[in-house]
């Protein structure tokens, strides 16, 4: 059964479209990598499959529930999905394992034993296990964003979307947060992905999506899409992103 069902998604700000249309269906498991040039409207799809961002337009279903009809409770219904930002987006003044079990116990009314053992298995999961007294400031970036990882996956969500997880990383560290999404992605999670990093797609994705101008120009699996595209914006793009520099090898 499809777990994502997205039809007709339009959205604009002001005189800007930034989504033009877009069709997608995930199924259960399934790794989508959502690539394309910056202002493509990759970040807006997914804030959009939240409801972060209200879509002008189309229908988003998660799990049989559809997220835009206006009867939905959208706060529920967003509970299904985990959402990880290119920012980390942890509360500095809480623990770590504060930061883990507020919302388990506030939102899912969870004991505080309950919501400790879950946050320290989740921990345990992305490499963390023994930082739950530590602050975020104490962590690298690489940490942080694994803590928040962890942080989603304590929510039991259906689906986990990752926002450019590893962009604001320094390159030393982005290995271990994939890491950790590769071996969630092997376990079977949902995911849906906006990425820059081309090996990660190539080798996790189920399908790749490939946005430009807020339309989904080429989609299909990664040796498709990445490695033999079929439309020329695809293949500027790539060799923009595979070559920056230009030079020849
Ligand atoms: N809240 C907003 N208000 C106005 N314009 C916005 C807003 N959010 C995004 N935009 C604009 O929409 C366009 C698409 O942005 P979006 O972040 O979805 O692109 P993107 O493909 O994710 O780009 P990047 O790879 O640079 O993150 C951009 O021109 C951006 O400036």
């Amino acid at each position: 059964m499809s777990v994502i069902e997205i039809s007709g998604l339009h959205k604009a700000f002001g005189s800007l479209e930034v989504l033009r249309g877009i069709d997608l269906t995930v199924e259960r498991g399934d790794v989508v990598c959502i690539i394309g040039p910056s202002g493509s409207g990759k970040s807006t799809l997914l804030r959009c499959v939240n409801l972060l961002e209200q879509p002008d337009s189309g229908k988003v279903v998660v799990d049989g529930t559809e997220l835009t009809d206006p009867d939905v409770d959208i706060d529920k219904a967003r509970r299904r999905l985990g959402m990880v930002f290119q920012s980390f987006n942890l509360f500095n003044h809480l623990t770590v394992l504060d930061n883990l079990t507020i919302a388990q116990r506030k939102v899912l009314g969870r004991s505080r034993d309950e919501a400790e053992r879950i946050a320290k298995q989740n921990l345990e999961k992305v490499g963390l296990a023994g930082r739950e007294r530590s602050m975020p400031s104490q962590l690298s970036g690489g940490q942080q964003q694994r803590a928040a990882i962890a942080r989603a996956l304590s929510m039991d969500p259906q689906v986990m979307l990752f926002d450019e997880p590893t962009s604001a990383l320094d390159p030393e560290l982005v290995g271990d947060v994939l890491g950790v999404m590769r071996a969630l992605a092997d376990e079977g999670m949902t995911m849906l992905v906006v990425t820059h990093e081309m090996q990660f797609a190539r080798e996790v994705a189920d399908t790749v999506l490939f946005m430009d101008g807020g339309v989904v120009v080429e989609q299909g699996p990664p040796a498709q899409v990445i490695g033999a595209p079929t439309q020329e914006r695809t293949r500027t793009f790539l060799a923009r992103v595979l070559n920056p520099t230009g030079d020849n090898p």
